[in-house]
């Protein structure tokens, strides 16, 4: 078993979080970013976060809203980490910073230096965060990021670990991959997918 830090994101009910805790992941995400089958309220979340014990990190997951916003919905939730997809600059996680909550930077395909921004966690994703589609960590032009990246974007139970092995990932992050259908997660996935990527 390795010490891979598995994070599952777009969590919505109990049952699937109570399932990623069982399971042994090490973070789980809340989507505050409009527009996907997988946003919830401060409140909803506010009550998921209640049912995860201290070890394992909560995050909220934006993308391109102001920082008030992000400010007001980490608060009002309760999460410990947040997660921007946004073009937001340095001055952005700075602000964020001063509130003590872990930082996770979200990048769509580039590869930058971990922690450029101020971020704790640097987090290499597809252009298209939380579609499912892969895209080819494989190929011969990317070059893993020396530090603690989280590789993420089409992940699952059949390619993570192949995954892992060929990009030197510290961690990895799920949504699509551990769900029956769009937006509804499978507790069969989410267990399957933290053995294969530790395995
Ligand atoms: O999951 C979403 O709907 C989402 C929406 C907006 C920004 C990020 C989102 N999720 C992130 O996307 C990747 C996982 O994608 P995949 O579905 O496994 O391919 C991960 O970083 C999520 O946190």
């Amino acid at each position: 078993m390795s010490d891979l830090f598995v994070k599952i994101c777009g969590l919505r009910t109990a049952r699937d979080v109570d399932a990623a805790v069982a399971a042994g992941a090490d973070a789980v995400g809340f989507v505050f970013a409009p527009g996907s089958p997988r946003t919830i309220g401060a409140a909803e979340a506010r009550e998921l976060a209640a049912r995860v014990p201290a070890g394992v990190l909560t995050v909220g997951v934006f993308r391109g809203q102001p920082v008030e916003e992000v400010r007001r919905l980490a608060e009002e939730s309760g999460v410990r980490g947040v997660q921007l997809h946004g073009d937001e600059g340095p001055e952005f996680y700075g602000a964020l910073r001063a509130e003590g909550r872990t930082l996770l930077r979200a990048t769509a395909l580039r590869v930058e230096r971990c922690g450029e921004y101020g971020e704790d966690l640097l987090l290499i994703d597809a252009p298209d965060p939380g579609s499912g589609k892969p895209w080819n960590w494989a190929a011969q032009e990317f070059t893993a990021p020396r530090g603690r990246w989280l590789l993420a974007g089409g992940l699952d139970a059949a390619n993570v670990a192949e995954a892992v092995e060929t990009t030197g990932a510290w961690g990895v992050d799920v949504s699509s991959g551990v769900e029956s259908a769009r937006g509804v997660k499978s507790p069969d996935l989410i267990r399957a997918f933290v053995a294969a990527a530790r395995g």
